[in-house]
């Protein structure tokens, strides 16, 4: 359109996040904007990509089917071993009066709640209320039970624990807004771990802030792998020598190595969650 003074002005996606004040906490991760409107539904068209040591998986790519052992979930998984990692990372949408299984023997659960709310049960009678922006991290071998009244989106994390000699991890429920913030010495960014950084843990789930305009200062290189999800906001990610626009709802797998960096855009602030194996050594 050709304003008053000339300039062509497209519909920006900043408007869209003018009004993300009156919208539920990570709305935007189950109601992208999947693209402007005229590329929608471009045959053919995806922002994702699949490359040795990334991938860069957006909305219009996942495919969801039932979970097994689940009842009533669909489940669309972005990460898994067979791309390289040593966990998976999927979103399980979770429909009303809906049930988790439990994950394989000797695997850990982490469960995050982006959209709606869960009761948490386990063995000893324990009940939570999981609602958006709550978490939770089930050790191997803990049953458990998730279970909906009405329908909810989680992003879930599984791993083959790997076992360290007198340490053992337990059952963590918590939110996010109750974790403190951490210093990010060299860095910008505001953080929050989501589990104990204590040597039982063998991963963290970080809650990473930037304000628009605001970046990485390291460009990142090291053994750990990632699976992010975009929660808010906008920017741009690097991975390896590609350069993604990527928004909330965007999920990214990070091989050991690739070279990462971020810079947020836009109007509002950039939240990811962010997978990262630690305390164990490498070798
Ligand atoms: N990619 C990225 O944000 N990585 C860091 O946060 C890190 O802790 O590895
Ligand atoms: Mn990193």
């Amino acid at each position: 359109a050709l304003t008053q003074d000339g300039f062509c002005s497209a519909p920006s996606v900043l408007d869209a996040d003018s009004d993300s004040s009156t919208q539920p906490l990570y709305w935007k991760v189950t109601n992208p904007t999947l693209s402007p409107s005229h590329l929608q539904d471009l045959p053919g068209f995806t922002r994702s990509a699949y490359k040795k040591d990334h991938a860069f998986i957006t909305p219009e790519s996942h495919v969801f089917s039932p979970l097994p052992d689940w009842s009533n979930t669909l489940g669309a998984y972005l990460i898994t071993p067979a791309i390289g990692s040593h966990f998976v990372m999927y979103l399980a949408k979770m429909q009303e009066n809906s049930k988790s299984g439990l994950p394989p023997s000797g695997v850990e659960r982490f469960i995050f709640v982006v959209q709606g709310s869960v009761v948490l049960t386990n063995m000893s009678g324990n009940v939570h209320k999981l609602t958006v922006d709550s978490y939770a991290y089930l050790p191997p071998n803990f049953v458990h039970a998730v279970e909906t009244d009405a329908a909810a989106t989680l992003v879930v994390f599984e791993r083959r624990y790997s076992r360290l000699e007198n340490h053992v991890t337990e059952q963590i429920v918590g939110s996010t807004e109750k974790q403190p913030l951490l210093e990010t010495p060299g860095e910008i960014f505001e953080l929050r771990k989501l589990l104990p950084t204590s040597l039982a843990y063998d991963f963290n789930i970080h809650i990473m802030d930037f304000q628009p305009g605001e970046f990485l200062n390291v460009k990142e290189v090291h053994y750990n792998q990632h699976g992010l999800l975009l929660l808010e906001g906008q920017g741009i990610y690097r991975l390896g020598d590609s350069w993604y626009p990527i928004q909330a709802g965007d999920a990214i797998w990070m091989a050991p190595f690739v070279p990462q960096w971020y810079a947020a855009l836009g109007k509002t602030r950039s939240r990811y969650l962010l997978y990262k194996d630690v305390n164990r050594n490498p070798l």
